[in-house]
C-alpha cells in the first residue's frame, strides 16, 4: 500500500463560524474508508474540499503529494465524486448522460464508447441505457450516478451517503456494487448506517462538531475505546450457591471484579463480570471456577460495538457542548435520542 490522500491541518469556516477544523489523516491506496458523524459534523464540507469544490480556509489537500487546490483540474481528475443528490438531468437518458459526463471529463473521444459500455455492464445498467433518467428508480438512479463518478477511472472516489433514500434491496445492491469498486478504487465513504461500515470498510473516521475523534479499524474500535473488561460467562450450577464464590473473588482480586446482571433459567446461571481496566482476567476466573468444581459452559468476552462507540463519542461532545447554538444543540440532542 502506498499514501494516496493527505489532510494536513485543514479548517473551514463559513463566514467566521466553524465548518471543519486542524483535520489531519491520510488514506492508502486500495482502503475503504467509512466516514461517520452527527448531522452538521462536517462530513459534506469535507467530502468537498478534497475533491477541490470547496477551499479550505487552512491547510492542504495533498493527492499523491499534488495540492488539489493549487495543481487544479489535472489533480482533480484523478478524484470521482457522488454527492448525496448525484447531478443528474432528469430528461437525458442514461446514455447521453454518460456521454455528457465522459466528454466533461476529459474521457479521450476514441475511449468514450468503449469506456460507456464499461460502466453500463459493470454497474448493471444493461437494458437501461436509453431510458430516461427521470423514469429510473431511486437505486438506478444511484448506479447511473456512481457510473459518472467512475468514467474517468479516478483513483479516489468519494461517496457521499450512497444508499440513503434506497430500499433494503437497492441498499444490498450498492454495497456490492461499492465493495466491487473497492477492489481497484481507493473510497471514502460517507454514511449514517453503522452496519454498512462494518460491512463495507477496512477503516473508520469519526468526526463531531467539525473535529476528527476516531481513526481505527471497525474492529479494533470496540478495543481501544474500552475502559473496562467484560465478560459474560455461563455456567452450571444455581446463582444462590456461585454467586457469593465468584463475589468474594472478585472482591480480592489486584483488579477487582464486580459482578453485573445475571439471570437464572433451569440449572444454568449466566453471568456479566467487569473489570474498570482493561485487565484480561479470564484465565484466573477459570481456574477458580475450576478449582470450585463450577462448569463452564460459555465464556466471552464483551467488544462494544461500533454503534456504542459511536455514541459514546458524539454524545460526550453533546453533553458538554457549551458552545453550540441553542438551534444547534436541540438538532444534536435530537439526533442523540433518534440513535438510543
Ligand atoms: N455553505 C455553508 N454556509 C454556512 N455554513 C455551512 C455551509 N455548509 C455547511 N455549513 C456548516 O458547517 C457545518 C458542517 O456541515 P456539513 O454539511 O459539512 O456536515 P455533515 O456532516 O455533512 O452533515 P449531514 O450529515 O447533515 O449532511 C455545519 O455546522 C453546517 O451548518
Amino acid at each position: 500500500m502506498s499514501l494516496l490522500l493527505k489532510l494536513d491541518q485543514v479548517s473551514k469556516t463559513y463566514n467566521g463560524q466553524r465548518g471543519v477544523q486542524d483535520l489531519n489523516f491520510s488514506m492508502e491506496r486500495g482502503e475503504i474508508v467509512g466516514f461517520l458523524g452527527p448531522n452538521g459534523a462536517g462530513k459534506t464540507t469535507t467530502m468537498r474540499m478534497i475533491t477541490g469544490y470547496l477551499r479550505p480556509t487552512e491547510g492542504k489537500v495533498l493527492l499523491d503529494g499534488m495540492s488539489v487546490h493549487e495543481q487544479g483540474r489535472k489533480v482533480r481528475s484523478r478524484i470521482g465524486y457522488l454527492p448525496e443528490t448525484p447531478p443528474l438531468y432528469p430528461d437525458m437518458t442514461v446514455l447521453s448522460y454518460l456521454k455528457f459526463v465522459a466528454k466533461l471529463r476529459d474521457v479521450p473521444a476514441r475511449e468514450q464508447k468503449h469506456r460507456i459500455d464499461e460502466m453500463v455492464s459493470r454497474l448493471g445498467l444493461i437494458g437501461r441505457e436509453h431510458q430516461m433518467i427521470r423514469s429510473l428508480s431511486k437505486g438506478y438512479k444511484q448506479r447511473t450516478g456512481l457510473a459518472g463518478a467512475i468514467i474517468h477511472k479516478p483513483d479516489l472516489l468519494i461517496l457521499d451517503e450512497p444508499t440513503s433514500g434506497l430500499d433494503p434491496n437497492q441498499i444490498m445492491e450498492i454495497r456490492d456494487l461499492i465493495k466491487e469498486l473497492g477492489e481497484n478504487h481507493t473510497v471514502l465513504l460517507s454514511t449514517h448506517i453503522l452496519p454498512e461500515v462494518s460491512a463495507l470498510c477496512s477503516r473508520v473516521l469519526i468526526i463531531n462538531q467539525g473535529k476528527l475523534v476516531l481513526d481505527g479499524s471497525p474492529d479494533s474500535i470496540g478495543n481501544s475505546m474500552e475502559d473496562a473488561f467484560q465478560v459474560h460467562l455461563t455456567v452450571k450450577g444455581e446463582a444462590d450457591y456461585i454467586l457469593p464464590i465468584l463475589t468474594s473473588w472478585g472482591n480480592t482480586q489486584e483488579h477487582p471484579i464486580s459482578v453485573g446482571m445475571h439471570k437464572q433459567s433451569g440449572g444454568l446461571l449466566e453471568l456479566q463480570l467487569s473489570t474498570p481496566s482493561r485487565y484480561d482476567y479470564r484465565e484466573e476466573l477459570f481456574s477458580m471456577l475450576a478449582a470450585e468444581h463450577i462448569p463452564i459452559l460459555e465464556m466471552k468476552k464483551q467488544d462494544q460495538t461500533l454503534e456504542e462507540v459511536f455514541q459514546k463519542l458524539t454524545m460526550t461532545e453533546i453533553k458538554d457542548g457549551s458552545e453550540l447554538s441553542s438551534e444547534e444543540s436541540e438538532k444534536a440532542k435530537k439526533e442523540g435520542r433518534k440513535r438510543k
